[in-house]
């Protein structure tokens, strides 16, 4: 096997295969992969079985693609040479390499187009608005979500190539956001990695080992909705597209960008110590200055300063090419998995938004909110509950 790089992942990561079927979807505890292809459709069916059809035909086919299989039953250079083959063949002979397929519901599916006004929870809305949002209504929002992740980018490309060509005539992709280089691990088992300002990133993250942070803070109870039992043993993903002020981040001192993060660029310490774990100290200061700045980033978001709320952060970084002044169009897609957006998000990004030292080098472009439904058991379909 190969050294495995941020890019290139060894031969143990492409032979990986996570189950699609389960307690809960893969792609949120399952360690994250380094490739990211995330899709946000609009459903142009108005007929609820026909929505509850691609529901079915969706599942069956990354319940295939996830195990290495093809997206149709018959693949794509096995058919009748007369009719357009069922998987479009750009992953032919790749193994796995990980992937998983992970399914959410925006709040604009509960409409009244399939009578699902009175299943939807009370906290599935639209974002608020939050100071410096810039959102592009063209990159933001969608009636259903695709998060494809993987240790190749075209495996998670075929993935979400063949999803929207199953889903011709019934839903079509709004917008999607390709991402490389995972800003977060999962699992103790990872080690952590970079974003785009150079900076640790994931080291706090809820982790899939601790089953009573997932318990409180990611997976949603039979009991948090009356009208969402159906979302028991899902969550919800909030996904923001937030474009980095790289050119100016760059002319930074490296004592600023420290200051600004709250934490160590090498090491990932806290300011207020020497290992990348240690937890950071508040309170240390030389007289009145707080070695961690009122509006350090780990300060802003800390739990301390949000009732203990924590949130499975699983986000990418992106380049999408370079703007008319030569400046690279890149940054961080924002992926988080939560309990519940409005004690879990919206209160931390709203700290964020107002005081947050990060912002100046920041501009949100695009953002959702998705009810990611809980695992598919044998002979269902995702969301099932959600329809009977
Ligand atoms: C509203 C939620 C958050 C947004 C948006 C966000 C954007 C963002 N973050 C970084 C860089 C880092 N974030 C770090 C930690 C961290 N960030 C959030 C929340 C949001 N970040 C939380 C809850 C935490 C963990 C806090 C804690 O429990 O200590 C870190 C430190 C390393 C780590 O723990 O992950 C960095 C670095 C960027 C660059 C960014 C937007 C582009
Ligand atoms: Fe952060």
């Amino acid at each position: 096997a190969g050294r495995a790089t941020a890019s290139e992942p060894d031969e143990a990561a492409r032979a990986a295969s996570y189950a699609f079927r389960g307690e809960h979807q893969a792609g949120i505890v399952t360690p994250a992969q380094d490739r990211l292809h995330f899709a946000a459709f609009d459903v142009t069916t108005d007929d609820r079985d026909e929505l509850v059809a691609l529901l079915r035909d969706w599942t069956e086919a990354a319940d295939r693609m996830t195990q290495g299989g093809s997206a149709g039953e018959v693949g794509p250079v096995e058919g009748d040479p007369l009719l357009p083959p069922d998987d479009t063949g750009e992953a032919i002979g790749l193994p796995p390499s990980g992937l998983t397929i992970t399914f959410g519901f925006g709040p604009s599916l509960f409409d009244d187009r399939f009578g699902l006004a009175d299943r939807r929870p009370g906290v599935l809305r639209r974002l608020p608005h939050f100071p410096a949002d810039a959102l592009d209504p063209a990159t933001s929002d969608g009636d259903l979500c695709v998060q494809a992740c993987a240790d190749d980018p075209q495996v998670a490309v075929h993935a979400v190539r063949n999803l929207a060509r199953i889903a011709f005539g019934r839903a079509s992709v709004r917008w999607s956001q390709l991402g490389f280089g995972r800003t977060s691990s999962t699992s103790t088992s990872q080690s952590t990695p970079r974003n785009l300002f150079g900076f640790k990133d994931g080291t706090e993250n809820v982790k899939a080992e601790d089953g009573a942070a997932l318990a409180d803070h990611v997976w949603v109870g039979a009991d948090d909705d009356p009208a969402a039992g159906w979302l028991a043993g899902g969550s919800y993903l909030v996904a923001r597209r937030i474009a980095m002020r790289i050119e100016t981040w760059d002319r930074q001192p490296l004592a600023d960008q420290e200051a600004f993060v709250g934490r160590a660029k090498g090491s990932g310490a806290p300011l207020t110590g020497t290992d990348e774990h240690d937890a950071p100290d508040f309170n240390a200061a030389t007289g009145t200055v707080t070695t961690i700045a009122p509006d350090a980033h780990v300060r802003v978001v800390h739990p301390d300063a949000h009732g203990g709320v924590r949130m499975l952060r699983r986000g990418y970084n992106f380049v999408d090419g370079s703007n008319a002044l030569g400046g690279l169009d890149a940054g961080l897609f924002f992926l988080a998995f939560v309990r519940d957006p409005d004690t879990h998000f919206v209160p931390v990004q709203m700290a964020m938004a107002r005081s947050d030292a990060l912002m100046e080098y920041l501009q949100t472009t695009g953002s959702a909110l998705f009810a990611v439904p809980p695992g598919v058991g044998e002979g269902e379909h995702v969301g099932q509950a959600l329809f009977a």
